[in-house]
Order: C-alpha cells, then structure tokens, then sequence
C-alpha cells in the first residue's frame, strides 16, 4: 500500500464496487484536498452514491484503496469505520431522515448528544446552526409540522453541529424546490468554508456545481474529464423531473 499524497484528506485509488455483480464503479481514483468543496456530478445510475460509499466507510471497495488522511478506510474493522464515521465525517442524503418524536433543535443536538455532550452544550450548538440555517424559529417543532425545505435545512445543522472533518453530501437539493435546494446549498457551503470543512458533494445540475471548487465526472462508473452533450442533456431532463 502506498500512502496518499499529504495535501489530500482524502485519497481513493483505482475504486471497484459492483452490487451484487452489477458494476457501479470502474476503476476510479481522486484526491480531495482539505478544506475543498468537490462537486461529483454524472447522470443518474453513473455511480455518485456509491463512489460516496466508498468515501465515507459506508461501502467498502471490492479493489482499490480509500485513505482519510494517513488512515487506511479500506482495511478498517467494520467498528472501527463506524467510529470514523461518527466522529470525523457527517453525511446528508436526498431526504432529510430525522427522528419523528424529537423536535428541531434535539434532531441537530443528536450526534453531540451521542458523542456524550452536555445538554446545555449541545442545544447550544444546535440553537447555533439552526440559527446560521435561518430556522431558529422553528426549534421546538417537531419535523411533521416543518416544510420539507426547512426540515432539510434541520438535517444540515445536523450534519455541521459536529464540525466534522469531510461532509458527504449526496444531492442534498433533490427533493427540493429548485430556489430552495439553491439556498440550502449555498448556506452550506458558505458554512462548510468558514468551518474548513471538505465537503464532497453529489449533484446532478450543473448550477450546483458552480459552488465547489472542482468538479468530478462519472459517467457508467468511470471518471471521465468532462460530461458530453448528450449526458449533460439526460443530466437537465433529469434535473427536471425532481
Ligand atoms: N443496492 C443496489 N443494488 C443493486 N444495484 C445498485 C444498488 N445501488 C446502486 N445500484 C446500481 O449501481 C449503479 C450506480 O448507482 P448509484 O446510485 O451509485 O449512481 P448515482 O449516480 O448515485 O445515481 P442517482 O443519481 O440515480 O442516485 C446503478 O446502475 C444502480 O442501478
């Protein structure tokens, strides 16, 4: 094993993954460096979710490597990954998932709650977020009585009430409202930047990427340098029918 390069958080060299013998992965490699914002964009099915898997300790590659720093993630232990991912990284998917019975402020607090924050501290930061998120309002309400742009907004406070090393971000904005999945996106990487914080974000538009630093292709699997016409055309089709 050759250790990753020392400006990369993260490392991923010749990535392979397929579910149950269905290839979502082809041999893929990319450093993302501290502090960077690294759009991952292809059409769907071109293996953004999985590759983000892979990232995070979620999925662990068939072949290939995945280093966080100087940690191998492709040879930890199952708990240990768990560990990682609990304590270094934060991940928000499409929907926002929060726990029905808690309301906004304790579904921020969770993962400090978790990690064994005082109450006082951990509503604070939560308060903090949802503050920074615009949602300090809606606090006390639990997520049934919350749009779901503001309950995505209370999955991001979420995801940065730890100020984790690396958030993953799997199309944060799909199931909102274009302006919406705009704003929320912009909040959080103008957070993620104040925090260096190094997000790796999924999305299929194009305007969303325009917020990273650096943008990745994948199309079938593969890295490819740029998407063609006709892969940007199904992207926006796509795009559309969210
Ligand atoms: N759990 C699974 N079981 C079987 N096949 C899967 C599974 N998850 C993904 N795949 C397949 O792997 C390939 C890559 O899927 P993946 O979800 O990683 O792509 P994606 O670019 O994130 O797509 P989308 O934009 O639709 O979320 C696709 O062909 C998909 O059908």
């Amino acid at each position: 094993m050759v250790a990753p390069p020392d400006n990369d958080v993260l490392w991923a060299r010749s990535l392979n993954y397929s579910h149950n013998g269905s290839p979502a992965l082809d041999s893929v490699s990319l450093g993302v460096r501290e502090g960077e914002i690294l759009a991952v964009n292809g059409p769907r099915g071109s293996g953004k979710t999985t590759l983000l898997r892979c990232l995070s300790g979620q999925l662990v590659p068939q072949e290939g490597e995945v280093w966080f720093n100087s940690s191998p993630v492709h040879t930890m232990s199952a708990p240990l990954r768990e560990q990682l991912r609990r304590d270094r990284f934060s991940w928000i998917g499409p929907e926002p998932s929060l726990v029905p019975e808690l309301n906004a402020w304790e579904n921020a607090a969770l993962p400090l709650l978790m990690n064994g924050s005082s109450h006082r501290a951990a509503k604070a930061a939560a308060m903090e977020w949802l503050e920074r998120l615009d949602i300090g309002g809606c606090a006390r309400k639990r997520p049934y009585a919350l749009y779901q742009a503001q309950r995505q907004r209370v999955a991001v406070a979420r995801a940065l009430v730890t100020t984790p090393a690396v958030l993953f971000a799997d199309e944060p904005a799909a199931a909102l409202h274009l302006t919406d999945g705009a704003q929320v996106l912009r909040t959080l990487t103008t957070a993620a930047r104040s925090h260096r914080i190094t997000v790796v974000l999924a999305t299929l538009d194009e305007e969303l990427t325009a917020l990273a630093d650096r943008t990745v292709s994948l199309v079938d699997g593969r890295r490819v340098s740029s998407l063609r016409p006709s892969e940007a055309e199904g992207r926006a089709a796509c795009s559309l029918s969210v």
